[in-house]
């Protein structure tokens, strides 16, 4: 499979220098070539297979022959060990829980899927790379974890001084050996917008091998697409029009479900659901596409002012407004709509959610109540990872699971950085 840039302007390439590079050499987006349906018996089937084998099944075609497909299961399995349950809320909405993972949100799986293809390709190259990550809270923490002593691999983790919660701050910033966390006086754009340049930037890219393990780089993105496909599996002899809720900020996770369903997996629609930070559904409803800075909400990791996945979307829908508004509708919410909503989940159905899900169910219910289907909110993170938040809204203690707890006492080791050329200067000493 051959990946184009999505500014047109660079040369196509191969999976192994679209994840090396991270973003292509005219600052574009990569996006692959073509997306083949897989046969109807695929998706008649889906029940009798296992995780690991709907994976490989769904993401084989943009990744063999440049990574054996021995190798790729082997990948695959790695990172695929825990669960992905879909749990019922009512009778027409259920929530996917994404958070099982080692640091409880849905980046692990991108994260470790990119590590390994990483860790694949320097066997072959010797050369040493840095991985430069923005996060707004849980892709640092997922990344951390993922790339930890993986070889030749440097890993430069920016994220917004006391904008994430205390939890994710910890899961970024104690780990050491080859994970360095940047605390940047700004909001998550700034980061992103540093990383974005520091790829431009000759003096960098000259001296080293810089790529991103956020979602622009096509290795942590397309992995997230099997999310929809698991929750198909457990839901399909239930209900016949599945719509998916997702809790959205960079718009990484709700694009790789359209992947899945341009792979032909049958999705009714899609919600983004979103905090105050509203620029898709401004553009929605307006047509015209405003990027602003990012405000701070409860819902920390989502709070993205300018999405950079939403130009894959676009291209997804060949750039065609009638045809994406038929298949995405968007809402935004605000902190107080999503602690009201954190309550009635406790309240009516004995479900503890954390607030990206909250902003996810409603979502769900907005959609629900001009429309026929049943809704999955995906659950993005566990509650615990913002539990003064969850614990003042439902007034209950809420028990610490062990991957929480083991980071907990740890020290924060962090650089403070205000400008570009702090970060240069970082990179280059
Ligand atoms: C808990 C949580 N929910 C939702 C999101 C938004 O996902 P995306 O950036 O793929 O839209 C993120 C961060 O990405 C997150 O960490
Ligand atoms: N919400 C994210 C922001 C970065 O998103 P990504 O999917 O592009 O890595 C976070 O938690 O850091």
């Amino acid at each position: 499979m051959k990946y184009y840039s999505l500014n047109k302007k660079a040369p196509n390439t191969t999976f192994e220098d679209a994840v090396v590079r991270g973003l292509a050499p005219d600052k574009g987006l990569y996006f692959p070539e073509s997306i083949t349906p897989l046969d109807a018996s695929f998706f008649e089937t889906i029940e009798d297979k296992s995780n690991t084998e709907i994976a490989y099944e769904a993401i084989k075609q943009f990744i063999v022959p440049e990574i054996p497909e021995d190798v790729l299961k082997t990948i695959i399995e790695e990172t695929l060990n825990f669960d992905f349950p879909v749990v019922d809320i009512n009778e027409n909405i259920s929530t996917l829980e994404l958070f099982h993972g080692p640091t409880m949100a849905f980046k692990d799986v991108g994260a470790r899927f990119m590590a390994r293809c990483l860790g694949y390709f320097n066997k072959t190259n010797t050369n040493n790379v840095t991985v430069l990550v923005a996060t707004s809270g849980d892709t640092g923490g997922a990344v951390a974890n993922g790339f930890l002593g993986v070889k030749g691999v440097n890993v430069v983790i920016l994220y917004p001084s006391g904008k994430v919660s205390d939890i994710q701050e910890k899961q970024l910033t104690t780990l050491g050996k080859n994970i360095t966390a940047l605390e940047v006086d700004g909001v998550f754009d700034d980061c992103q917008d540093m990383v974005k340049r520091a790829f431009m930037d000759e003096a960098l890219t000259s001296k080293m091998q810089l790529t991103s393990a956020n979602s622009i780089n096509i290795a942590r993105w397309l992995p997230q697409l099997f999310y929809y496909m698991f929750a198909y599996k457990q839901l399909k002899s239930k209900h016949k029009d599945i719509a998916f809720s997702v809790p959205s900020g960079n718009f990484g996770n709700i694009c790789a479900g359209m992947v899945a369903q341009k792979l032909g997996l049958p999705i009714k629609h899609f919600i983004a659901a979103n905090n105050a930070n509203d620029t898709v559904v401004n553009y929605m409803a307006t047509q015209s596409y405003n990027p602003k800075p990012s405000v701070q909400t409860i819902s920390n990791a989502m709070d993205v002012g300018n999405p950079s996945n939403f130009i894959r979307i676009l291209e997804l829908h060949d750039n065609n407004f009638e045809a994406l508004q038929a298949n995405l509708s968007s809402y935004s919410y605000t902190d107080d709509e999503t602690k009201a909503a954190l309550l009635e989940l406790y309240n009516d159905f004995t479900y503890v959610a954390d607030p990206h899900g909250a902003v996810g169910y409603l979502g769900a219910k907005a959609y629900l109540e001009n429309n026929d289907a049943h809704v999955v909110f995906l659950e993005t993170a566990h509650p615990t990872k913002f539990l003064d938040i969850v614990e003042d809204v439902i007034r209950e203690n809420v028990d610490l699971p062990p991957q929480i707890e083991a980071v907990m006492d740890k020290e924060k080791v962090a650089v403070a950085i205000s400008s570009y050329e702090e970060l240069k200067d970082f990179l280059l000493k």
